[in-house]
């Protein structure tokens, strides 16, 4: 094929790629800085501060893994394909940049993480103090890629649509739109502020405190969305109110699970941070939500439970196996948003916690299509006012 034909010359003209006959030449530039396409777009200063005390290569380890890429790049060149060879090159660019040299070499933080994941070079757990907004009022400078850490703060939200002043410092958060007027009907001065795609956002009053309600949608991605866009308008705390399966016996639909911490068996979180991050609520939010779940329940015939819960991607994939592995180590139930919440908080400073209607329980056979569905309706109404309380009792 003629040269200029070649596929892949597309992805070179829009990436800083350098074309394989320019290969050789690239190894020897090797400390040249990166001039466009690679850049440190983070704007956190914990991160620009880790970045300059990276300790640099010393020759000898540079160039073994320079002469360790170029090895693997020729043979990979030495394959048929020409998309072999476009993967070739573009390992050969990452290798060789600097910038992306220095994020390899960069000692792991407490919550580091793979350096080539874009929303972890992005959102660093270095950025997890309390101060959320002193990070995302700050804008990109020296680079036109975009630092999604820091876009729209403070701006009508592109997926779930409120702007600044619609809504509440704290937010409870259910899966499920249909329950945010559930939700609004404990509040006064009810104010239905938007509604795209899965979140529907309210606003009212409770015992004198404003609150939000946004539902996430199901899954660890709309909700890590929902959390992120309204940290950027002001909610600094969150209640999910959810529904979740319970996997240990005598947990009965309509029960209270709160949560204790997440184990997170999701694709999102691993975006944001390290595997061994942990996925936990904000302790006093945890303790409060379960005193005063256990004082509303009292005498009802509802219980309350509390301990680590799951948080999975896939509610069909769920196996037999899988369920019996949560059991064995003694996992409370499993719902699949609280990982996300907990991260996202986490790593933007924010306070988060969860408690949960028992829907089904999945190793004592009170299956969802039981008709389960009037007590789990109970469940949801109690959880939402134990929220409620306790935004009221943490003045959140
Ligand atoms: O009822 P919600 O809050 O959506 O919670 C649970 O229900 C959905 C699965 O049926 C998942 O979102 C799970 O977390
Ligand atoms: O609510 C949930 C979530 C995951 N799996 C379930 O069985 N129920």
């Amino acid at each position: 094929m003629d040269r200029a034909a070649r596929p892949g010359d597309r992805a070179r003209r829009h990436r800083p790629v350098p074309s394989a006959d320019r290969r050789e030449r690239r190894s020897d530039d090797r400390d040249q800085p990166s001039s466009r396409g690679f850049s440190s777009a983070s704007t956190c200063p914990s991160v620009a501060a880790a970045e300059s005390s990276v300790p640099t290569f010393t020759s000898s380890e540079r160039d073994r893994a320079v002469l360790a890429t170029q090895t693997i790049v020729s043979r990979l060149n030495a394959q048929p394909t020409s998309s072999t060879r476009v993967v070739a090159t573009l390992a050969t660019t990452r290798v060789l940049s600097p910038w992306r040299r220095q994020l390899i070499e960069r000692p792991r933080s407490p919550g580091g993480g793979d350096p080539d994941r874009g929303a972890f070079s992005s959102v660093p757990p270095t950025c997890g103090g309390r101060s959320m907004t002193a990070d995302l009022t700050k804008t990109s400078s020296a680079s036109s890629i975009v630092d999604k850490s820091a876009a729209g703060v403070d701006a009508r939200q592109y997926h779930i649509g409120v702007a600044p002043g619609e809504v509440s410092s704290v937010a409870l958060l259910p899966g499920d739109p249909f329950r945010v007027p559930m939700i609004a009907e404990f509040l006064t001065d009810v104010v239905e502020v938007a509604h795209q795609r899965e979140h529907l956002t309210m606003t009212g009053t409770y015992k004198g405190r404003r609150i939000t309600a946004t539902s996430t949608g199901m899954g660890c991605p709309s909700t890590a969305i929902a959390v992120e866009e309204l940290a950027r308008v002001g909610v600094t705390s969150f209640i999910r109110v959810g529904s979740s399966a319970g996997l240990q016996p005598g947990i009965k639909p309509g029960d209270l699970l709160v949560s204790e911490g997440t184990l997170r068996n999701d694709g999102t979180t691993a975006a944001y941070a390290h595997h061994g991050f942990p996925a936990v609520p904000d302790l006093e939010i945890a303790l409060t939500l379960r005193r005063i779940a256990e004082e509303r329940t009292a005498g009802t015939g509802t219980s309350v439970f509390s301990g680590i819960n799951a948080s999975d991607d896939a509610f069909y994939a769920e196996t037999p196996a899988w369920i019996a592995e949560l059991n064995a180590l003694g996992i409370l139930n499993v719902e699949m948003e609280s990982s996300a919440l907990y991260v996202v908080a986490r790593l933007r400073g924010l306070r988060a916690g969860m408690i949960c209607a028992t829907s089904s329980n999945l190793v004592d056979g009170a299956s969802l299509y039981d008709g389960t569905k009037d007590a789990l309706k109970d469940g949801w109404m109690r959880s939402i006012e134990v929220a409620l309380d306790t935004a009221v009792a943490l003045e959140l």
